[in-house]
């Protein structure tokens, strides 16, 4: 038995049209155009490439994008002072600084400073909490993502054991939050766990969020499961070439999978389609107005 591949290229086609739909109707009915502002520090080339792509994909869906390029020496007061100029900025309804940001920036600092309703990443700490707490939150974009698929392949989530490898603020912790309010019976597991493969083993599902290129073997999975690949490593390939690959061994892993996410096209392009459903639920939310269905969780 091979695993169906999930396939989140297709899932995000989806959830953006959604997207778009929404905002016409909110420039029609309420002359509202949604607003991003994407922030970057420093030049690296990774990053370039997903914050062209995030606005190239936040026109499409007829919001405004903004997008400011800072130079990696960048100071700790400039940059605050351009969030701060955001935050008041009534055009814009969410706003996201690209990590990591060069050393000399204190992140956390940073991203505390946005406005907790235009942070569409989920990541300032009263998003957080209202997250792990059970209120309504905006929820992080790739952790979001993920669920939205889960739910599709899954059905109802209640019961099953799931396992987050990877406890980091961004991925790992939102994703067992969301599984937890799923009523999952949820393991994170991180760099000093002892049991790895036992662990993965009872998992009905696994989300990889290790960066470790091809970490979770297929043998370690346990047959039937959903596993959810949230990886991005580029290796070198031998003739010089890169090649994208996942957290997860993907060829020994589809064969005893239930289902399985790949790596490009899978949890990737829904990140930036949930990023674009949080712009105009935060949008929504801002004016007060009723927040539309399947946008988030
Ligand atoms: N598709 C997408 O949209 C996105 C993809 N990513 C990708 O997801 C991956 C994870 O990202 P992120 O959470 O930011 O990464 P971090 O580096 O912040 O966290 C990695 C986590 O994996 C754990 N870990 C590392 N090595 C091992 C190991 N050998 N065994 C078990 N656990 C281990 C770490 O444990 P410890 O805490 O103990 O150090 C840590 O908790 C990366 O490949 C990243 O590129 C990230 C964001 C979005
Ligand atoms: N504040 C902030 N928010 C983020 O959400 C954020 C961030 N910083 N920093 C970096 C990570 C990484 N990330 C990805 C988004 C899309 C793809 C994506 O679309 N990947 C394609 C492949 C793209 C390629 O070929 O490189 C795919 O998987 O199919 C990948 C990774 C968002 N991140």
């Amino acid at each position: 038995m091979t695993a169906q591949i999930i396939d989140g290229k297709n899932f995000a086609v989806a959830l953006r049209e959604k997207v778009a739909e929404h905002t016409s109707y909110l420039k029609e009915k309420h002359n509202i155009t949604p607003g991003l502002a994407v922030v970057l520090v420093g030049e690296d080339p990774a990053s370039q490439v997903y914050v062209r792509s995030k606005g190239k994909q936040t026109i499409e869906a007829g919001m405004n994008s903004y997008e400011y390029k800072l130079s990696a020496d960048t100071s700790e007061t400039e940059l605050l002072t351009l969030i701060n100029q955001l935050n008041a900025d009534t055009n814009v309804h969410g706003i996201l600084v690209q990590l990591p940001l060069p050393e000399h920036l204190d992140e956390a600092l940073v991203i505390n400073a946005i406005d907790p309703a235009k942070d569409v990443d989920g990541f300032h700490i009263s998003n957080a909490g209202l997250l792990a707490t059970g209120q309504k939150a905006m929820v992080p974009c790739t952790p979001l993502g993920c669920l939205m698929m889960l739910r599709e392949y899954c059905g109802s989530l209640s019961g099953l054991n799931a396992v987050v490898v990877g406890r980091s603020n961004i991925v790992g912790k939102p994703m067992a939050q969301l599984l937890l309010k799923e009523s999952c019976t949820v393991t994170i597991a991180h760099s000093r766990t002892r049991n790895l493969p036992e662990l993965v083993g009872g998992a009905d599902i696994v989300v990889a969020a290790v960066g470790q290129p091809l970490f979770i073997k297929g043998e370690w999975i346990k047959p039937g499961a959903t596993v959810i690949d949230v990886g991005i490593n580029r290796i070198e390939q031998g003739d010089g070439m890169t090649r994208l690959v996942g957290d997860v061994d993907f060829e020994t892993a589809r064969e005893v999978a239930g289902a399985i996410t790949p790596v490009p096209g899978g949890v990737g392009p829904m990140t930036i389609a949930c990023l674009l459903a949080n712009t105009v639920t935060a949008c929504c939310r801002s004016y007060s107005l009723p927040e539309p269905q399947g946008l988030t969780v």
